[in-house]
């Protein structure tokens, strides 16, 4: 079965926005695991934009659903990751001046530095994925250096949808279809998100080696019109009838 893991990182943008205690994260990670979520996954950004370290904290500590905590690689997120010991780390790249994470890692370019990264954190018990594009030398170097799982960045597919760019928009998800096919048969468990809606998923959730989607965003924007049970609800049910 395919796996949806629910980003709350913008019910914390939606908080900070206030300076209030709501919305709370965590009272949005009880909902989702009420509406069927399989897991919660939560950015911890370095310049803490959306989730902060007492997010973390609250969601460790209350938590039933496993943890996937994404993070850039720097030293102060390994500490922070060591001692929490989420279910899974997921290593993404992270410009304080973006406005969203813009690309993949760079795993191919950093292979030494990134296998010595992830060493501690997979003795801790941690899985650890790499969010990374559809290159095929990415998901080679991720392979090679050791990572459990890979996540495919969907957000080129999603942004040449919105607009409107339909044939820039199929060859962004044949590659997508074609990375996951390499990365599966590398013996990597395979995951996407960044940027899926209703209307971009189906075609994604149908990539028959994927193991689980992470989606954020636009759950958070639809709840605000129809609650977010329902939201993650009607993704769960266009994830299930694509793959069906
Ligand atoms: C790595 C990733 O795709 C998610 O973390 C998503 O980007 C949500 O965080 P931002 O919206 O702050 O980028
Ligand atoms: N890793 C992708 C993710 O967690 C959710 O991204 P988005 O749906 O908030 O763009």
């Amino acid at each position: 079965m395919l796996r949806l893991g629910v980003n709350i990182d913008h019910v914390a943008t939606i908080r900070n926005a206030r300076g209030t205690p709501w919305p709370d994260p965590l009272r949005a990670a009880r909902i989702a695991e009420a509406a069927g979520a399989d897991g919660i996954t939560a950015h911890l950004r370095e310049d803490r934009r959306h989730i902060s370290d007492a997010d973390i904290d609250a969601l460790m500590a209350n938590l039933t659903l496993p943890l996937n905590l994404e993070m850039a690689a720097t030293a102060e997120m390994q500490a922070i990751a060591l001692r929490h010991r989420p279910h899974a780390v997921c290593l993404v790249p992270e410009k304080r001046e973006e406005r969203t994470t813009e690309g993949g890692l760079d795993v191919a370019g950093n292979d030494n530095m990134l296998a010595d990264f992830i060493a501690p954190l997979r003795d801790a018990g941690c899985r650890v994925s790499l969010f990374i594009g559809h290159e095929e030398e990415q998901i080679r170097a991720a392979a090679r250096i050791g990572a459990a799982v890979v996540e495919l960045h969907t957000g080129a597919y999603c942004d040449l949808d919105t607009e409107g760019r339909h044939a820039d928009r199929d060859a962004e998800l044949a590659a997508l279809r074609d990375a996951a096919a390499i990365a599966h048969d590398l013996g990597l468990e395979v995951h996407a998100g960044h940027g899926l809606t209703f209307d971009t998923v189906g075609p994604v959730a149908a990539i028959p080696q994927l193991a689980e989607l992470n989606i954020g965003h636009f759950l958070i924007a639809e709840s605000v019109f129809t609650g977010l049970g329902e939201a993650i609800a009607q993704m769960r049910r266009c994830m299930d009838s694509a793959r069906t």
